[in-house]
């Protein structure tokens, strides 16, 4: 398949127009088939030897996402001490999770033993099980946009609440938590560009020519 100008410009369009989203979710359900949608997206990410190491946890029920959040509270307290001053009440500030107000969300596990231990592309760096479970992610952030959903990372959670709550098998590594759900509206910027937290870097700052330069 060949793509023209304007399947360029979508996808374009959805990579811009992504946000990491934890605030103004709506309560409207995700429809069954466009979750099936989203985790199909993910499940063609790329993966090293092919070992699609990821499984997807699925939770919709109020309950479960109460007692995540309580484990999001528990570790966003301690994480605002280890920031001073200002700072602290500046992170204070963000919302910087959705769980109870998305009515969906997806939990990314990733089987660092599937397919066995010596696998097409891990021997040499074995973290590249745990890359491929995150471009699953990726493909699960923008499908979601192009879905008009917002979804949001949340990783200011102990992975022990996610095991006894998800009762996940202790030999598979969580690999994140995702809100997701329809939106009031997508923002134009990053929330901590807008709220003064981090600036976008230029992307001339990252790019390196024929290697690293001594003033780069
Ligand atoms: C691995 C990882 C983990 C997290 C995030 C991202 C990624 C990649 N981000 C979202 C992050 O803040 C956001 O992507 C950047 O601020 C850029 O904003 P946009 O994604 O472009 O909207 C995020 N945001 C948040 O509010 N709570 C969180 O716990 C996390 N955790």
């Amino acid at each position: 398949m060949q793509f023209e100008a304007p399947h360029r410009d979508a996808l374009y369009d959805i990579i811009f127009n992504r946000r990491d989203v934890r605030r103004d979710f709506l309560p409207t359900a995700v429809p069954d088939d466009v979750i099936q949608r989203l985790l199909t997206a993910a499940h063609h990410a790329p993966s090293v030897g092919f070992m699609q190491p990821w499984d997807f946890i699925v939770v919709k029920s109020p309950t479960t996402r109460a007692k995540i959040k309580q484990g999001f509270v528990a570790a966003n307290e301690a994480s605002a001490k280890l920031f001073q001053g200002e700072r602290q009440d500046l992170y204070r500030s963000l919302k910087l999770e959705g769980i109870e107000e998305a009515p969906l969300g997806i939990c990314i596990t990733c089987d660092r033993s599937r397919t066995g231990n010596v696998v097409l592309g891990r021997t040499i760096k074995p973290e590249m099980d745990l890359y491929s479970a995150v471009c699953a992610v990726q493909n699960l952030w923008l499908a979601a946009r192009a879905e008009n959903l917002g979804m949001g990372w949340v990783s200011i959670l102990e992975d022990q609440v996610l095991y006894e709550t998800l009762n996940i098998p202790e030999h598979l590594d969580i690999i994140g938590y995702f809100c997701i759900g329809y939106v009031k509206a997508f923002q134009i910027s990053p929330d901590l560009e807008q709220f003064g937290w981090q600036n976008r870097r230029p992307l001339a700052a990252a790019i390196h020519y024929e290697g690293w330069q001594q003033d780069s």
